[in-house]
């Protein structure tokens, strides 16, 4: 119990205590004007824990906000007594809490609403709940400064649109940064990490180096822009930073969703950086609304592997017989029809065959005895095939088989073959034999697939009638 306890509230709570006063420090460092800082980390951080851990995240966050305003009030303020600086800092630790505690909870509580293929509603809530979120939170932010004379009334005007931003682009490129690590470290915790979207499609792997040029890609661009923003002098020229959503699409497209989070946490950083390196405070702004906007687009560019995954899986389904896995009747068609269509002057057989007396092994052996002959033969046959050559059941017992460079003769040949390594076959408990009847056909050039199949038919029917006699 003890043990569940630290592991379940102690941990999370040292830990989002921790990194709040860290994160705030180094937005500080960030910091452009008077609280407006490019962009705001521990708003990201404040939004992923509630998300996370719900309310077990509100006493951390309000303990650290609580700290960190304090320790601002008691600095700047020495003539500030203890009490002073802590009733001045306390509306204001409670705001954040609060606000962000709502809006991150019933983020996830939406977002646990949608299932997983609904992955571009999960990321709109997500954005959507975040900008109400940061909105919300720097409008009683700032009304609580002004209310303990934190910050005079005549600022607001100037103050709220970075502030809002900041916090906005806090909140999109790092609160998908934070849940990722969160359910790192708790992995128990990862079923609530889920609910958010970019944990829904496991990537594949992939090899580091393509990634780390496309980020250097990447940076190296950031880097040209920069460069070129101050040299020209020209405000209008800091819009361009827009385009980066180019090469960040193109990470988006190719990579993990964690990398693809990775790499625009670096780009922030990067710009941030350069930022303060090249004193470009003039624009800051507009690299403000980029954040946001290269942020916000490339998690609804996420949903598009997500989404081709998806189809994929679907396709494959839609085309494969359960059962066996081999393809079915309508995915033959479309194949064979394709085959014929492209087909030169070599010979092609059709091959329809049959199970014999299945019926009776289904009867006397069970369904899953039947199951398990079907399985069987697909599996005997398969191997018997080249790579040209297409194979499907057909329905029921019935199996197509479309064998590619091969004469009538050719085909009956395979098809003796099959027809001993079936007879061969062990079930079970070697209680039957699979026998089957084929009706093998050469198809004649010109002949449509629908011709050839009812020749083979006939061919089939004939092979019956004899193997019931
Ligand atoms: N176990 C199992 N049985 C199936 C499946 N699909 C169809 N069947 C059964 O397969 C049987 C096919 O019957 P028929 O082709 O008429 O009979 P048969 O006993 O093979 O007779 P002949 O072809 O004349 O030798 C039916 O009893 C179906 O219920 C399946 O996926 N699994």
């Amino acid at each position: 119990m003890i043990k569940l306890i630290v592991k379940r509230a102690l941990l999370p709570f040292a830990l989002m205590f921790a990194l709040w006063i860290i994160t705030w420090h180094l937005s500080g460092l960030m910091e452009y004007q008077a609280h407006a800082s490019l962009w705001f980390i521990p708003a990201g951080l404040s939004f992923a824990a509630f998300i996370m851990f719900r309310w077990l995240a509100a006493l951390p966050i309000f303990i650290a906000a609580l700290v960190t305003t304090f320790g601002l009030n008691f600095s700047s303020n020495e003539s500030l007594e203890l009490v002073g600086a802590i009733t001045k800092a306390a509306p204001f630790a409670l705001v954040h809490v609060v606000v962000y505690g709502i809006g991150g909870m019933a983020c996830r509580f939406f977002i646990g609403h949608f299932n997983h293929l609904q992955i571009v509603q999960k990321i709109l809530t997500f954005l959507l709940s975040a900008f109400i979120t940061t909105l919300v939170a720097t409008f009683l932010s700032i009304a609580t400064l002004n209310a303990t004379e934190m910050l005079s009334e005549s600022a607001n005007s100037a103050i709220w649109l970075p502030w809002w931003i900041g916090d906005l682009a806090g909140v999109y490129i790092l609160t998908p940064v934070f849940l990722l690590l969160f359910a790192r470290i708790w992995p128990d915790a990862k079923r609530d990490s889920r609910l958010f979207a970019f944990r829904y499609d496991k990537s594949p792997k992939r090899a580091w180096p393509p990634f780390i040029f496309k980020l250097g890609v990447l940076l190296s661009l950031t880097t040209m822009h920069l460069m070129l923003d101050v040299w020209l002098e020209n405000p209008e020229f800091a819009y361009f930073i827009f385009f980066l959503c180019i090469p960040q699409m193109w990470i988006v497209f190719t990579e993990s969703i964690p990398r693809q989070c990775v790499s625009l946490s670096v780009l922030a950083i990067f710009i941030t950086l350069s930022f303060q390196i090249l004193d470009m405070n003039s624009s800051a702004i507009t690299y403000q609304f980029a954040l946001c906007v290269i942020s916000a687009n490339a998690y609804f560019g996420m949903a598009v592997p997500s989404l081709v995954t998806t189809n994929n899986y679907l396709l494959k389904r839609s085309n494969t017989d359960g059962l066996t896995q081999i393809a079915n009747r309508q995915h033959f068609a479309e194949q064979a029809k394709q085959l014929l269509r492209d087909r030169r002057n070599y010979p092609m057989s059709l091959v329809l065959f049959d199970l014999d007396k299945f019926k009776a092994i289904n009867d006397n052996f069970g369904h899953a005895a039947g199951d398990q002959a079907l399985v069987t033969t697909a599996k005997i046959v398969q191997q018997s095939l080249r790579e040209d050559d297409l194979f499907a059941r057909y329905g029921g017992d019935e199996f197509i088989l479309l064998l590619a460079k091969e004469n009538l003769q050719g085909a009956t040949n395979i098809v003796e073959r099959i027809k001993q390594e079936l007879a061969e076959a062990k079930n079970d408990d070697s209680q039957f034999t699979i026998q089957g009847s084929f009706g093998i056909v050469e198809i004649a050039p010109d002949e449509s697939l629908k011709l050839a199949i009812e020749r083979a038919d006939k061919q089939l029917l004939k092979q019956k009638t004899y193997a019931r006699t």
